[in-house]
């Protein structure tokens, strides 16, 4: 039978209590002792092996048994990879500090995080956990609508693909961790997160393909946390000044990077995680200071994080998990580069000895085929076809030529206004190409009673963030942006999201539109085309109809017409998705030893591409960070 997680405090706790008479934790064997226990003894355990010593070898399977993940080895100068996360009867569990300092516990120099960390959720749940336990375990529905979930197809390749799970209880993420769970009202996994959260318990890399708000957020954060807490023994190097975190969680946008960091925070409550963030356009030093206060889990943008890897006063020598969000995007040609330089030419682990997740709504082939230098043995993983937008969101699309727009968009807030879907409740997000037509457009709805303000590259980060936050809190629930806001944000209450200037890539168009319709919510996107789109309209076309929208019959007039264009290549030239695992597609897959093809695959995906014809031609959009 399985050692539950809380199974494994209660007994850690008592073998503590019952130990020579004396408070002195003993290394169990058998136990798992939560970090804040630890720390409570950690002072009494002068004799303790060192973490190095300790550092036991990895020597799990991904997917493979369900027994202890180290066994005892001689000292190794990296880390093993993370193993598979389940059951840790038999792992190495003792409470304390080793004698040269190391892990997080050492790190925190004998003062317990929790006291100094300010609660990130609206109400404690400690006074209800009865309740919040039976609706847990009852799987209740709190607030996401899990039925507009049920249907999607899930497709995976690779081999030995771990089973998905079908709530939270079945997962030993640890009592901490799924106490912070509940306190965020999950009550059950989302489908990515039912499938992927197994699959990187069990120590494998991933490429995951999840639909806009479908969160992808928790899928990866979960169980890097539940994995820090797990790996008390890691001792990092003494360097003066350099921090070395065990996690890596990059993102393309300053605003991004921060959600994640406070997501993270939640996640991570008094479970002694410690997570910071680090980001461009804000003051350096005062990042540096927080991570000179420890740091487990870094969230960043690869800009900021490249000056402080420069400035040697980060290393990522310790790195254990890499995860890229929106991760086509960190690899395409604006970024990749930079992707590259971090991942491979700093002093990060090697793949297969780091544990890499990557996460995106999107991911087009040629994106596919750059990721899989990043990852070992991975697993792909498809919720639902790769860049297909929900059928939560209702499309329109209206044709408008470039001089009517302005006017056709007073029309729809005039309209909007007169439904009452205007305001706190009803946000409304316009993307538009370009920085200067952000700020027209911005000043334009002012001076005509739509209170409206703007975020893009060239508003200072302090603009950004007072932008944002005036839009979100609604007031100004108008909020003309460019790209930079197009991925990943989460705001609740984005009622209609208005592409006043069409993207040229339609997977651009996906995370636009994606901003609202998110967790089980319905949500409005209207789109204004006109000839200058005309390379939009087949892939828009065909979008709309696989989301089950209504197609204008202009639309697919002028989408039979035209060239196939705006998609780096996520399409087959001939029609429909095609999008899935490039293993699977090329001749690439065929001679490799990494693919094993089948996995549990599920359901009736595309007939594979062959005469892909879409072409890589990414741009660099000058809006984003
Ligand atoms: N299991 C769950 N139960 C209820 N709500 C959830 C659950 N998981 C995530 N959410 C909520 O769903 C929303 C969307 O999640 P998230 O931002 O992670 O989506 P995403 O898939 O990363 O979207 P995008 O592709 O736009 O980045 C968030 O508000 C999050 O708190």
């Amino acid at each position: 039978m399985r050692t539950s997680w809380a199974d494994s405090v209660a007994n850690s706790a008592s073998e503590i209590a019952v130990s020579d008479n004396s408070s002195v934790p003993r290394p169990t064997g058998s136990t798992y002792v939560p970090p804040h226990l630890r720390n409570r003894q950690a002072s009494d355990a002068p004799n303790l092996p060192g973490p190095a010593t300790e550092r036991a070898a990895f020597t799990g399977t991904a997917g493979g048994s369900l027994g202890s993940r180290w066994s005892s080895g001689p000292p190794k100068p990296e880390m093993g990879r993370p193993g598979p996360g389940y059951g840790y009867a038999g792992a190495v569990a003792v409470a304390g500090r080793g004698g040269s300092g190391g892990g997080w516990n050492n790190r925190s120099r004998g003062w317990d995080r929790r006291e100094r960390e300010v609660n990130p959720f609206d109400d404690d749940v400690d006074d209800k956990t009865d309740d919040a336990e039976q609706a847990f375990s009852e799987q209740e529905n709190t607030g996401i609508n899990f039925d507009a979930y049920e249907d999607i197809p899930v497709e995976t390749s690779g081999e030995n693909v771990p089973p998905p799970v079908n709530t939270f209880a079945e997962i030993d993420l640890g009592d901490l961790l799924n106490q912070n769970i509940r306190r965020c009202k999950y009550v059950r996994p989302t489908p990515i997160q039912r499938h992927a959260i197994p699959i990187a318990l069990a120590g494998r890399d991933l490429m995951a393909c999840a639909q806009t708000g479908s969160g992808k957020t928790a899928a990866f954060c979960f169980p890097i946390i539940s994995g820090i807490m797990r790996e008390q023994y890691v001792q990092r190097p003494r360097v003066a000044r350099t921090v070395y975190p065990l996690a890596l969680i990059l993102s393309p946008t300053r605003e991004l990077s921060c959600q994640i960091h406070d997501e993270a925070k939640k996640f991570s409550y008094q479970t002694g995680v410690k997570v910071v963030v680090a980001y461009g356009g804000a003051p350096i030093n005062q990042q540096l200071r927080e991570l000179e206060r420890g740091v487990d889990i870094l969230v960043a943008t690869p800009g900021r994080l490249v000056d402080l890897l420069e400035r040697a006063r980060l290393s990522l020598q310790m790195i254990r998990y890499l995860a890229l969000d929106e991760a086509d995007r960190m690899l395409d040609m604006g970024f990749e580069p930079q992707i590259r330089k971090i991942v491979e030419q700093m002093d990060m682990p090697n793949r297969g000895v780091r544990q890499t997740m990557l996460f995106s709504a999107t991911f087009p082939r040629e994106i596919q085929r750059l990721a899989s230098d990043f990852l070992s043995n991975y697993i792909f993983l498809a919720v639902g076809r790769v860049g297909s937008s929900t059928d939560l969101i209702v499309q329109r699309v209206e044709f408008v030529h470039e001089s009517d727009k302005r006017s056709h968009l007073m029309d729809l807030l005039h309209a909007q206004r007169e439904n009452g879907a205007h305001g706190k409740q009803a946000l409304t997000l316009v993307f538009v190409e370009t920085k200067k037509g952000a700020d027209s457009l911005e000043h334009w709805l002012c001076i005509n009673g739509f209170p409206a303000t703007t975020i893009h590259g060239d508003r200072t980060q302090q603009e950004r963030e007072l932008a944002l936050r005036s839009f979100k809190t609604g007031k100004t629930p108008i909020l003309v942006a460019t790209d930079v806001a197009a991925r990943g944000l989460d705001i609740p209450h984005v009622a209609h999201v208005i592409n006043f200037d069409l993207p040229n890539d339609i997977d651009d168009y996906v995370h636009r539109i994606g901003r609202t319709g998110r967790a089980g919510k319905s949500g409005l996107a209207t789109a204004f085309f006109n000839e200058g789109n005309l390379s939009l309209a087949r892939p828009l076309a065909e979008l709309m109809q696989e989301a089950s929208q209504e197609v204008p019959a202009w639309l697919t007039r002028y989408a039979s017409r035209a060239p196939y264009g705006g998609s780096k290549g996520r399409r087959s030239g001939g029609g429909r998705f095609g999008g899935r695992d490039f293993r699977r597609e090329s001749s690439f897959g065929k001679n490799l030893d990494y693919y094993g093809g089948g996995g549990n695959s599920g359901s009736g995906y595309g007939v594979p591409s062959s005469n892909y014809g879409g072409g890589y031609a990414p741009g660099v959009a000058s809006a984003w960070d």
